[in-house]
C-alpha cells in the first residue's frame, strides 16, 4: 500500500498454445489498449463466477476463434506481479490441442515463436518469468 491506497488486484488467465513444431502463439496488443505494442499470451480478465479455464476458453474464442477443450488446458505456472497501478495475478496454462485456426479477431498481430526466441519480443513485465519458464521447462 502507498499514499494512494491499496492497488486493485486484477485476475487474468492466459495460455500458451503450442503447435506440433513446439512453437508458441503470442499476440501483439493492439493500439488503444493499455500496454499497446507489447507481445503477450492470449487470455484476459477472469469475469466474476468464471474459473480461469472458462476465462481462457472464452478469450481464445473471442480473440482467436480457437476452441480448446477445458481438459486440454494444463496448469503450467502463475504470476503475481505488481505493476505501478494494479497488481496482476495470472494463472497460466499450456494447450497443445484445439479446434480452429487462430484468427486475429481484434486486429492484433500474431506470431508463432520458438521458445528460444521469445526473449526477442517485448513483453509486459509480468510475462518475463513465464517466458523464462517456457524456455527452461518445455
Ligand atoms: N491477456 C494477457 N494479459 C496480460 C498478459 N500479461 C499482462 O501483464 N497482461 C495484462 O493483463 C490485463 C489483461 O487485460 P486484457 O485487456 O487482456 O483483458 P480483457 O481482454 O478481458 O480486457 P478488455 O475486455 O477490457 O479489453 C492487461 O492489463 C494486460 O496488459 C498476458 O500475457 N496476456
Amino acid at each position: 500500500m502507498d499514499a494512494r491506497g491499496p492497488k486493485p488486484v486484477l485476475y487474468v488467465a492466459a495460455c500458451a498454445l503450442l503447435d506440433a513444431d513446439g512453437r508458441i502463439l503470442i499476440a501483439r496488443r493492439p493500439e488503444g489498449k493499455p500496454m499497446a505494442g507489447l507481445w503477450e499470451f492470449p487470455g484476459g480478465k477472469i469475469e466474476p463466477g468464471e474459473t480461469p479455464e472458462q476465462a481462457v476458453v472464452r478469450e481464445l474464442r473471442e480473440e482467436l476463434s480457437v476452441e480448446p477443450c477445458e481438459r486440454c488446458l494444463h496448469p503450467f505456472a502463475f504470476v503475481s506481479h505488481a505493476y505501478p497501478d494494479f497488481h496482476i495475478v495470472m494463472p497460466f496454462f499450456l494447450c497443445r490441442t484445439w479446434d480452429g485456426f487462430p484468427q486475429p479477431n481484434e486486429g492484433q498481430e500474431l506470431a508463432w515463436v520458438r521458445k528460444e526466441k521469445l526473449r526477442e519480443y517485448r513483453m509486459p513485465a509480468a510475462d518475463l518469468p513465464l517466458a523464462a519458464e517456457l524456455r527452461d521447462r518445455l
